[in-house]
Parts: structure tokens; C-alpha cells; sequence
């Protein structure tokens, strides 16, 4: 996916002020950002669930049925057992209907309603009804959030074989760890827009900066007696 000059504003705020971004199949990118860069709006644009203005290629509405999103807090309908969320997934995209216990990486309690499970088990469902629908592009917005140490290591293991298989990813995380292990390229979103984008060798450089604007002068502004 090509993305270039995407703008979106919430009334009058501008939230994504020119976004250029290179998402190459067979690749997986990280973004970071501060608490309301605007990423999951990103997100949110690229999956075609947002108006915005600018030019993404293919479009979203065109390429529709291949793109999965995995929200920051996924949420499911009422009295669906896990089980009927991924076969619901599929019907979404007139895919027929697997045995899912087969399948079933994270050990999911599917026979139970979706909406009752754990914060880390709705996201692993959330991001298991994505894989059985055989996405090309997959948007995870904080994927390693709220998911045990277990969990993350099996879904890094899932983002090699996604670009293994010619997939592309987008994911954001706050924590720089996921994403140094991850990522072939990580880009920083500030000001409403994409300020660099750097490769594996500059992801020392790029956390030590990071980590400098936090552990700074910023702590001393709290009293703590
Ligand atoms: N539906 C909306 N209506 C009005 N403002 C919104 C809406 N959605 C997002 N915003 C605003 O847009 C800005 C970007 O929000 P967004 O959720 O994209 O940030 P983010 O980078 O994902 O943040 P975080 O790291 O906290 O998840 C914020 O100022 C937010 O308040």
C-alpha cells in the first residue's frame, strides 16, 4: 500500500496533516507516536472505515474484503461464543468455514461467549478472526498490548510468517521492544505527519531519543516528597 498526503481532521482539528507512507508486500512496519499523534486514526483511514483526503493505493474501498484491523480494544456483539465469531468472520467474506479447533493457536475457550473473555483473549480472538480470513494487508493497532508473555512471543513469531507469505503489515506499539524485534522499518508520526522513517541499523539512535525526551528534565517537573 502507497499512501501520500492523507489529511483527516476532527472538526477543526487537524489530526493527520499530509501522512506519506511505503508499505511494501511482504514487509512489516512499525509506527510510533505520542498519546493522540493520530495513529489509530491512521489505522482507522487505511482500513477504509474513515473519510479522509489524500491518495492511498489501492484504495481501501476497493481492496475492502483483504484488509483486517485489529482495534486497540477489540468488542464483540452479545451472545456470540468465540467459535461463532470466527465463523462470522468467515461468512463476512463468503469464506467457507473451517475447523477452528485445529487452528486454534492461542488456546482459546471458543465454546464461550466472546463478549465475557479476558482483555488480552478478546484481542487474540479479535486477531485470530483476522488470520482465518486470509488477509493480504493486516493493520494491528497495539497488538502486544494486554497479551502475556506467551502470547507475544507467538504472535512475533506469526508477523515472520505473515512476511514470509507476502503479507503486509502496519503495526503501532508503545513499547519500542515489540517493535525493534519485529519491524523492517519503524516510522514516527508527530505533527500530523510521517517525520522519518528508519531502518533496522538507526533503531539504537532513534530509541535512545525516544527514551532521552521521557527520562529528561520531564521527571523533575513532579514534586514527589
Ligand atoms: N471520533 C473522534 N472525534 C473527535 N476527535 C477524535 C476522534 N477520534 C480521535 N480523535 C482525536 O484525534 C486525535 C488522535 O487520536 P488517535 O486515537 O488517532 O491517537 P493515537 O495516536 O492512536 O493515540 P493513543 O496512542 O492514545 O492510542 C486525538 O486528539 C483524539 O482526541
Amino acid at each position: 500500500m502507497v499512501v501520500r498526503n492523507l489529511t483527516r481532521s476532527f472538526g477543526t482539528m487537524p489530526v493527520l496533516r499530509g501522512v506519506d507512507l511505503d508499505l511494501p508486500a511482504g514487509t512489516v512496519h512499525g509506527i510510533v507516536g505520542h498519546n493522540g499523534a493520530g495513529k489509530t486514526t491512521l489505522f482507522r483511514c487505511l482500513a477504509g472505515l474513515l473519510d479522509c483526503r489524500g491518495d492511498i493505493q489501492p484504495r481501501p474501498a476497493e481492496v475492502r474484503t483483504r484488509i483486517g484491523f485489529l482495534p486497540t480494544d477489540p468488542s464483540f456483539p452479545s451472545y456470540v461464543t468465540g467459535w461463532e465469531y470466527l465463523k462470522l468472520c468467515c461468512a463476512a467474506r463468503q469464506l467457507p468455514t473451517e475447523d477452528f479447533a485445529d487452528q486454534n493457536l492461542f488456546d482459546l475457550p471458543l465454546d464461550r461467549y466472546a463478549e465475557d473473555y479476558s482483555t488480552g483473549m478478546k484481542k487474540k480472538l479479535a486477531l485470530f478472526g483476522l488470520l482465518v480470513q486470509q488477509n493480504d494487508l493486516y493493520l494491528l493497532d497495539e497488538p502486544f498490548n494486554g497479551v502475556d508473555i506467551q502470547s507475544n512471543l507467538l504472535m512475533q513469531a506469526l508477523l515472520r510468517r505473515l512476511r514470509e507469505r507476502g503479507k503486509t503489515v502496519l503495526l503501532s506499539s508503545h513499547v519500542f521492544a515489540g517493535l525493534r524485534e519485529n519491524c523492517d522499518a519503524i516510522s514516527v508520526l508527530r505533527d500530523g505527519r510521517i517525520e522519518r522513517t528508519v531502518s533496522p541499523d538507526a533503531y539504537d539512535s532513534l530509541e535512545k531519543e525516544l527514551r532521552d525526551y521521557v527520562v529528561g528534565a520531564r521527571l523533575d517537573r513532579l514534586r514527589i516528597d
